[in-house]
């Protein structure tokens, strides 16, 4: 897998001002890349945009050298979206919700059962496997939600404020994650509020009412 995926100087807005202005990013295998700012900077936006859910109005976002079209065209090149609001399905189970996505993606049944089991583990959700997702707390929701991110086996992973409700032992569990996923060889991109979250990922892209103020690469 070898999917760099570039923002290059990308205007989007959501059809009165542009909230992003000529930003660039880049998301790059085996390398975790932080999305911080404040409330409203754009961070999300960013994430929408790198997934092929918003079309920039000036710029342009490529994956592997090409130009990416749209949603259909960032699943085929496997981009994983983990939404800020976890988007469960909440009368469905814990697994059901991880395994009816990897169904709806193509993985044959046995797989998604055991690749269910495992990133319900990983999340150390085994107990709550069959739980109702609307009987969840809120942390449990959000490391579901993980948990079926890092089940579709992406390439590219885009993880937006994923750590908001969790504690410190699982926001650590989570981090940790996140750089297995990179060593695997994904490029992943993780949008956050936490200073010390972005501190212990590879580069950092700082955002600022829509533009990029300070960037570490
Ligand atoms: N669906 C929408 N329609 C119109 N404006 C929107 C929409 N979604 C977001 N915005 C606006 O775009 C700007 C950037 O929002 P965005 O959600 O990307 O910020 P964020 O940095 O992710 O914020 P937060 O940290 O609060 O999640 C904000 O001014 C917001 O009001």
């Amino acid at each position: 897998m070898s999917r760099t995926v570039v923002a290059n100087r990308v205007t989007v807005g959501y059809g009165g001002e542009p909230v992003l202005r000529e930003v660039s990013a880049m998301a790059v295998p085996g390398r975790v890349l932080a999305v911080t700012g404040p409330s409203g900077a754009g961070k999300t936006t960013l994430l929408w945009t790198l997934a092929g859910l918003l079309r920039p109005v000036a710029g342009e976002v490529s994956v592997a050298g090409h130009p990416l079209r749209d949603l259909d065209h960032a699943v085929a090149e496997k981009i994983v979206l983990v939404p800020q609001d976890n988007a469960l399905a909440a009368i469905l189970t814990a697994a059901e919700n991880v395994r009816v996505a990897l169904l709806a993606g193509g993985v044959a049944a046995d797989e998604a059962g055991r690749r269910t089991t495992t990133a319900l583990d990983r999340l150390g959700l085994a107990g709550q496997a069959n739980q109702l997702v609307e009987e969840l707390s809120g942390g449990q929701q959000q490391r579901t939600a993980i948990a079926r991110g890092l089940a579709l086996h992406g390439d590219v992973l885009l993880a937006d404020e994923v750590t908001s409700e969790l504690d410190a032992a699982n926001r650590r569990r989570v981090l940790d994650l996140l750089q297995e996923e990179a060593r695997r060889g994904a490029a992943v991109v993780f949008a956050t509020h936490d200073p010390e979250a972005a501190a212990s990922c590879d580069a950092e892209l700082h955002l600022v009412d829509g533009r990029a103020e300070t960037v570490r690469r």
